[in-house]
């Protein structure tokens, strides 16, 4: 990205940088002291983008947009066309953005919010003022942690589920672990907010229609970099309208069957609805709660697969501790304490593959950020792909180390997966009981092996995806 720099020195390169560069990552030879590896991440540029190439870039995939001094950065100010643009890459700055400005820096940025406004209409994610204040207060409630002990039995028997499923397919069978761990989070997501099975069918079609919202959703908001108001429409492909119908199709005939008193009586959406959420209200919060609580868990989980089957003694270790603490049986929520190694693999695949990388606000009024004048309209971003990779938080920030994690804590605000301040994530707590969860459970009995030919490269729609898709075999754990 362009900008002038502030804080900054000169990122040292790690020895064998280029090969860090390259797409494919190498295998940690089984056996060798755990010393990482260096998973894959677009080529780093150095100096500044012309203009038209860093918007060709931020179109294609936002991490290709980031000159190699830049991670190192405190903050990066700079202006693209008609908008300034300030980028937080400390945690005192990213801590003056997100807690100390909070109230000024509420609002989304236009391209986040005419991104999913169709989806979402005015849910929680991308609402501000008092409807954000009004449903925060309505829908944080459902899935904080005090009720996990409540909804993480969906998670053990989704995870059961699919390891099930996977046990009917021969050994070494080809899957695309991206759209197995979104039917698996899409599972979980629907029982928690339905009391009910969402069913393969219906998994499919709607992890297939976001799949492709994220393909057909415009990256960059070109009016709002030109300056033109935020009311003026934006153009929306007929593609993005036919993905919305399809996903709306399935909430509604779902928010339906629990209004026709289907289900368990302990879903989500009937306690949404019993708190006096209108018809409009409720499918917006429900899409908001399916596509924040489901794509980022399912990116994820198909990140650490990928990871695991690059780092065979992390994989090993996985393994060893869910056969101790769970004996074969699926994770449930009381097991969450024993499985500490599984939580650092979760922890670690946050840090490297963020599932929401860019964190993105707009100025409701002139801010100083740490000497920084951000004026009103100006966007204020955290990145999380740079804060946690920037070498002066991290030993060795390239590399996949999960001990790090059980080492101690990471210096605070130098971890933001979740986010922070008061629009944090209200499902933290919830992904990642799923995640360790589904991951030592599915452990004990599969070793997924990337598939020869695949090619791994982190790309950014609306989340951090391993591509389209994420091709493994999913062979049987070793006794
Ligand atoms: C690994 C999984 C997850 C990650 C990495 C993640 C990350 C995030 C991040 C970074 C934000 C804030 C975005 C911003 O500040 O602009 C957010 C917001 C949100 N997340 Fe999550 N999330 C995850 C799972 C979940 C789950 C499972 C749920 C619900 C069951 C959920 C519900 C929400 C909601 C409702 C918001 C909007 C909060 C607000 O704006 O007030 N998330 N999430």
């Amino acid at each position: 990205m362009g900008g002038d720099a502030t804080g900054a020195g000169e990122r040292q390169h790690a020895p064998g940088h280029a090969r860090v560069a390259e797409l494919r990552a190498t295998p940690h030879p089984p056996g060798v002291a755990l010393d990482g590896f260096v998973p894959p991440f677009p080529p780093r540029h150095t100096g500044r983008l012309p203009l038209p190439e860093l918007l060709r870039r931020a179109r294609r995939n936002f991490l290709e947009v980031w000159s190699a001094d830049q991670f190192a950065q405190e903050a990066i100010s700079t202006r693209v066309l008609a908008q300034p643009i300030l980028v937080c890459n400390s945690p005192a700055t990213v801590q003056a953005a997100f807690i100390d400005e909070a109230a000024a820096l509420e609002r989304k940025s236009p391209q986040m919010r005419h991104a999913l406004e169709p989806l979402l209409g005015d849910g929680l994610f991308i609402s501000d003022g008092l409807v954000w204040r009004e449903r925060r207060r309505a829908v944080a409630p459902v899935t904080h942690a005090s009720r996990l002990a409540e909804l993480a039995p969906a998670m053990s028997v989704a995870a059961a589920e699919r390891a099930e499923a996977w046990a009917a397919l021969p050994p070494g069978a080809p899957v695309d672990m991206l759209a197995q761990m979104a039917e698996l989070a899409a599972e979980v997501i629907c029982r928690t907010l339905f009391g009910r099975r969402l069913g393969a069918d219906a998994a499919r079609e709607v992890v297939s229609a976001f799949a492709r919202y994220q393909a057909v959703v415009p990256q960059i908001d070109a009016l709002s970099l030109l300056g033109l108001p935020d009311w003026l429409p934006r153009p929306r492909p007929w593609r993005l309208r036919a993905e919305v119908r399809r996903i709306h199709a399935v909430v509604d005939r779902l928010i339906a069957a629990v209004m026709a008193g289907r289900d368990d009586g302990l879903s989500v959406v009937g306690a949404m609805a019993a708190a006096g959420m209108d018809a409009a209200a409720c499918r917006n919060e429900t899409a908001t709660l399916f596509m924040a609580g489901h794509e980022t868990s399912a990116n994820a989980m198909a990140w650490a697969w990928f990871l695991l089957s690059q780092a065979p003694d992390a994989a090993a270790r996985l393994r060893d501790e869910a056969a101790a603490a769970l004996g074969g049986r699926p994770a449930a929520w009381e097991d969450l304490p024993r499985l500490p190694f599984a939580r650092a693999v979760v922890e670690e695949t946050l840090r490297l593959y963020p599932p929401v990388p860019l964190l993105a606000r707009t100025a409701s009024a002139p801010v100083d950020i740490a000497g920084h004048a951000v004026p009103r309209g100006g966007i204020v971003l955290a990145v999380p792909w740079l804060l946690h990779r920037n070498p002066r938080l991290w030993d060795r920030p390239d590399h996949f180390l999960p001990e790090r994690f059980l080492a101690g804590r990471p210096v605070r605000h130098a971890y933001i997966p979740f986010s922070l301040g008061p629009r944090v994530c209200t499902g933290a707590q919830f992904a990642l009981a799923e995640t360790v969860i589904c991951l030592s459970t599915l452990a004990q009995r599969f070793a997924p092996r990337l598939a020869p030919d695949a090619r791994v490269a982190p790309v950014c729609r609306l989340t951090l995806r391993p591509g389209e898709a994420l091709p493994m075999l999913l062979d049987r754990a070793p006794a």
